[in-house]
């Protein structure tokens, strides 16, 4: 019998089994002991009128994307199999994504672009138009998926094989974001946080063919801190132990995600990008190219400071934009993401939760009973 009378592919708007907008709540942790007295009835009264004052901290527009990003992804975890495209594994994601979140423009939908990263690509890989990449067997795949509703964006992902060979790789990746999920908390400084990742990935190692590979923390990605319409609010969290002495805050969003690899633990650009976003910053200068000013334009009105990807600009309706879109680029108006990725032969694995730091408790708001 249907849980949720939700159908299959999912495709029916949230809000149809929310009418009251009470989205369910995500993992509650408490914070360590320094932060005991936060679950005070004092703090939850605070809470609650931090509620009343500003619907936006009833927190209903991240639980809202949270549980869109469960369905999709569940979904996908069921029907993925190895000879499937990259793109149709993108559309069935978007797809899903876009009809539970109730796309509307700006204000609900896809978060950026669906990351499909292979092998010893750790992320920002998703096909652009005429990829004709297919999933192997032997392939390990961390699918990155984003929602946002009112630009409250869930951020998270998770790592897929179809064999056992990379399994303790998973294994040890999975562990460390548990532990910077754990030990996360205000006033936790971000250095210190990376060491207990660190600590927890250098704990593990996996043995292919014979010889035995220790797990690394990818040295140069890292978690972050969101805002709203900002996949990165300006805080990292990286992945090895550093004298970071900055805290994480109450009411900040954050990305707690590592990646673990059997190569170097460093990434480099390489391939052709597809990931691109309007920088924050972006400065306002004059334009000559008439194509840009258009491109720009169109960039404004579909995705403002959201990622976006080319697939998605095609679908908005422009063409031959490539010009126009290095040009934005090259000017400092749009910030490229090109592939990340580790030496070609080794594997990398990831997994990302978005964790709300609330007066209160810890919400891991994008928690499952997959992950
Ligand atoms: O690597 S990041 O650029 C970054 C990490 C720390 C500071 S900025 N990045 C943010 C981002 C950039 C472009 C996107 F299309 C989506 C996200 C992390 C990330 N990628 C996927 N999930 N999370
Ligand atoms: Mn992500
Ligand atoms: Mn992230
Ligand atoms: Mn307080």
């Amino acid at each position: 019998k249907k849980k949720s009378g939700q159908s299959d592919p999912p495709r029916i708007g949230l809000s149809k089994f929310f009418p009251d907008g009470n989205y369910p709540v995500g993992e509650e942790q408490e914070y360590a002991d320094d932060n005991r007295w936060r679950t005070t009835s004092e703090e939850k009264r605070y809470e609650e009128k931090l509620a009343l004052e500003d619907p936006e901290t009833t927190y209903a527009n991240i639980r809202k994307a949270a549980e869109a990003h469960r369905v999709v992804r569940q979904h996908v975890q069921k029907w993925i199999k190895p000879g499937m495209a990259m793109t149709d594994i993108a559309n069935m994601i978007e797809d899903g994504t876009r009809a539970l979140a109730e796309e509307n423009g700006l204000d609900a939908g896809v978060g950026f672009p669906t990351g499909l990263s292979l092998n010893h690509c750790a992320a920002h890989y998703t096909p652009n138009a005429g990829d004709t990449i297919v999933l192997k067997k032997e392939d390990v795949l961390k699918i990155d998926i984003g929602v946002q509703v009112n630009g409250r964006i869930c951020d998270s992902a998770f790592t897929l094989n179809f064999e056992p060979t990379y399994v303790r790789l998973i294994e040890a990746v999975k562990a460390a974001t548990e532990t910077g999920v754990k030990e996360a908390g205000i006033d936790v400084r971000l250095g210190e946080l990376a060491g207990y990742i660190q600590e927890t990935m250098e704990s593990y190692e996996v043995e292919v063919g014979g010889k035995v590979f220790p797990v690394k923390p990818i040295e140069n990605l890292s978690g972050h801190s969101i805002n709203r319409y900002q996949i990165h609010g300006g805080k990292s969290v990286c992945l090895v132990k550093n004298d970071d002495e900055t805290k994480m805050e109450e009411g900040e969003y954050f990305a707690i995600e590592t990646f673990g690899s059997t190569g170097r633990g460093r990434i480099i650009e390489s391939g052709e990008c597809s990931h691109y976003a309007k920088r924050v910053d972006a400065p306002h200068v004059p334009l000559r190219l008439t194509s840009a000013k258009s491109l720009l334009k169109s960039i404004n009105k579909n995705f403002g400071t959201l990622p976006f990807c080319r697939r998605y600009l095609d679908r908005v309706g422009e063409s031959k934009y490539l010009l126009a879109l290095n040009h934005l680029v090259q000017q400092g108006i749009v910030q490229d993401y090109p592939p990340l990725c580790d030496e070609p032969g080794s594997m990398t694995a990831q997994f990302e939760h978005t964790l709300l730091l609330r007066p209160t408790c810890k919400e891991v708001v994008s928690r499952g009973v997959d992950y």
